[in-house]
């Protein structure tokens, strides 16, 4: 896919830090402590750019000095909702940018053999449909986990929904923004293609045991 043919809702975060962390994400040599913490730290970028529409408003504040009208947050507050398991290795760095955040956690692993997603756990606060939600997982490969996430979200009533993830597959993109052409996809590349069991290539291997250190 050449970025001229990516679908509009795509944003690719091209800054230098990020694209050095991940050639270190993507390096077999790093370590499962060196991944996690890589992993914590860009999430921290990415958290930056999936909040840049939030709302502003007006506020009153009494400086050392003199008054003045600064500006605080305001509309609907946030959730993060992690696709377990591997997204809550994004889900710690987005915290760190935006502490008083919800969360969410949607349990969800793909069958190796039909690369669909089996739910086995959904927990969302009371109040979703009062929030803005950033879904998170490293891994957008065949898109079908995302669609899954994302779908049971809006049954429930979120508001406006972002999808954040580390790599990218092509036909992970046009999947998820077939089935929801309204949810901002944020990434720090697209990669050249699945290969036949579900992988990114290049990639980074698999997330979840990168992080975990299962495997
Ligand atoms: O786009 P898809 O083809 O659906 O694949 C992506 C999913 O695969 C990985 O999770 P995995 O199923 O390995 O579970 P884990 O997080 O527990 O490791 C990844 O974290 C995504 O959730
Ligand atoms: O490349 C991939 C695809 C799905 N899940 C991963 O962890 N890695
Ligand atoms: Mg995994």
């Amino acid at each position: 896919m050449s970025e001229a043919a990516y679908p509009a809702n795509v944003v690719i975060v091209d800054h230098p830090l990020v694209q050095h962390k991940l050639s270190r994400l993507r390096d077999a040599a790093t370590s499962t402590a060196g991944f996690r913490r890589l992993a914590r730290e860009i999430s921290l970028l990415l958290a930056y750019e999936a909040t840049r529409d939030l709302k502003l408003e007006d506020v009153e504040i009494e400086t050392p000095l003199e008054r003045i009208t600064g500006k605080h947050l305001s509309g609907k507050k946030l959730c993060f909702v992690s696709i377990l398991r591997a997204g809550n290795g994004i889900l710690d760095g987005m915290l760190d940018l935006v502490p008083s955040a919800r969360v969410g956690h949607i349990g969800l692993f793909r069958d190796p053999a039909t690369l669909r997603p089996v739910e086995y756990y959904c927990k969302l606060p009371d109040d979703i449909e009062a929030r803005d939600c950033i879904v998170v997982d490293p891994m957008l490969a065949t898109g079908h986990s995302a669609v899954a996430a994302i779908d049971s979200l809006k049954r429930v009533g979120a508001g406006t929904i972002i999808f954040v993830c580390l790599l990218a597959a092509p036909e992970g993109v046009a999947c998820l923004a077939a089935a929801h052409p309204d949810v901002k996809i944020i990434t720090c590349a697209v990669d050249r293609e699945l290969d036949d069991h579900g992988y990114i290539r290049p990639g980074l291997g698999d997330a979840g045991d990168r992080l975990f250190g299962t495997k």
